[in-house]
């Protein structure tokens, strides 16, 4: 007997045929509709457990709503000390924001982070930061700070005190593959977001993450924030910039406090892939050869390292001392603080010196590919003036590369073994 699947079959050679074609017909129907009716169940199948997941795991949910979510937002903002603040931490899954969100939970305020989790970087290096915050009492929403919906949704199920913005599409050299993924983060992404802020009522302060790169072809040393900041040498500064001149057009016309951080190359544990320090250890681990960039006439780059415990306790100070927003609904009320401060260390370093100090923790030598500094959006040295965030802020950088770069190389290894990262 042939089988059903017998192609033979089902093709009718003449209309003498036709009683066993209707058979067929029919045969071919009834395969459709079981087909249509597995189809079916494996929809059901993947919802169930995709909403399954959704409840076992609230943290790896990428999706926004409901009450349960409502819940896990609030319970994530509580405050757990008297006078503390309720704050929205974007780009809580990356590595300043990961840290910031940290030291602000042990210390008892509320945070509710922001991160779209995207794919610049190994997103599975994001995702143990969010299981680590997560164990520690922070949630983190799945979302783009485009979604103006989920930004009012956000604002409406918590009474944020201070926003602490750090998502951002970060890297200097990146800017040129990926030009507009920086215009949708950190221009219309921050418009995004100041508008949220805006409406709020009350209105938050809001603390940024701005980057010494603002200071582009500057040449005057240190680098202080009066210095000119009109000559960016990459399109990621350029946005930078336009984010401060962005901030402070909302703090005119609506009373937004606001403070912009220039960060000066920060490292540590729990970093980002893409910088320097991270990759190059990749690389004499795995001895790869790593490329050095040299500046002109052979004169090697620098820069101001800065270790991320520093930054962190920046960043928790400009909080405490940002001031109030002074609107309230989308209207000013009077005016309110607009600062702007560098966050770095005041000692730069050279890259083939960060070279020497990594091959001394990791007990290998790096195979070097000495190379011109190519025209890529790299600028030669950055030195920091901090006296401003000395004064106001009582920051004070007490880590210097060595030390920094013993912990990030003791992390590193714990993370991913002798050798073994991943990518
Ligand atoms: O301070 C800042 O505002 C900026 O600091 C870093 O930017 P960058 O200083 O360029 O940091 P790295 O990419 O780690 O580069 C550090 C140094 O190593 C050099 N380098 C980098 C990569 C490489 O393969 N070889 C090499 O010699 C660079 O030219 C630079 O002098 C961050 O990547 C930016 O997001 C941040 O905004």
């Amino acid at each position: 007997m042939p089988s059903s699947l017998d192609h033979g079959q089902l093709l009718p050679s003449s209309p003498g045929k036709s009683k066993s074609m209707n058979r067929q017909v029919y045969r071919c129907f009834s395969s459709t509709s079981t087909m249509f009716l597995w189809a079916l169940f494996l929809i059901a199948l993947t919802v169930s457990y995709l909403s399954f997941q959704s409840i076992g795991s609230p943290y790896l949910s990428s999706s926004w709503g409901g009450s349960r979510w409502e819940k896990q937002v609030r319970l994530s903002a509580r405050i757990n000390r008297r006078g503390g603040m309720a704050v929205l931490v974007t780009g809580a899954g990356g590595f300043v924001g990961s840290h910031v969100s940290l030291a602000l939970k042990r210390r008892g305020d509320g945070v509710v982070g922001l991160d779209n989790f995207n794919n610049y970087y190994e997103t599975s290096l994001k995702k143990a930061r969010r299981s680590l915050l997560s164990n520690n009492g922070v949630f983190i929403v799945e979302g783009d700070l485009n979604d103006a919906k989920l930004l009012a949704k956000l604002f409406d199920v918590v009474v944020f005190t201070h926003v602490m913005h750090l998502a951002a599409q970060a890297g200097v050299r990146y800017a040129m593959k990926n030009p507009l993924s920086y215009v949708h983060s950190n221009i219309a992404g921050l418009v995004t977001l100041l508008e949220a802020c805006k409406m709020a009522n009350p209105q938050p302060a809001v603390v940024w993450a701005s980057s010494s790169s603002v200071y582009g072809l500057n040449e005057a040393v240190p680098f202080s924030e009066s210095h000119r900041t009109d000559q960016p040498a990459s399109l990621y500064a350029a946005t930078k910039k336009a984010g401060e001149e962005i901030t402070h057009t909302y703090n005119h016309i609506y009373g937004l406090s606001i403070t912009g951080l220039r960060f000066f190359t920060v490292y540590g544990p729990w970093g980002r892939p893409d910088m320097a320090y991270f990759s190059f250890t990749k690389s004499i681990l795995q001895g790869r050869p790593i490329t050095i960039y040299r500046g002109k006439n052979r004169a090697d780059l620098a820069r101001d390292f800065t270790f991320i415990d520093d930054i962190v306790r920046g960043c928790l100070a400009s909080l405490d001392t940002s001031g109030k927003s002074t609107g309230s609904g989308g209207k000013k009320r009077g005016t309110a603080p607009y600062r702007i401060f560098n966050l770095g260390n005041t000692s730069p370093v050279t890259v083939p010196t960060l070279v020497r100090i990594l091959e001394r923790h990791l007990k290998a030598k790096a195979k070097r590919n000495i190379v011109d500094m190519p025209g890529n959006g790299d600028v030669p040295f950055t030195h920091a003036n901090i006296s401003s965030a000395q004064r106001e802020l009582g920051y004070k950088p007490t880590t210097d590369l060595e030390t920094g770069l013993k912990k990030f190389v003791k992390w590193y290894l714990s993370y991913y073994g002798y050798g073994k990262s991943v990518n």
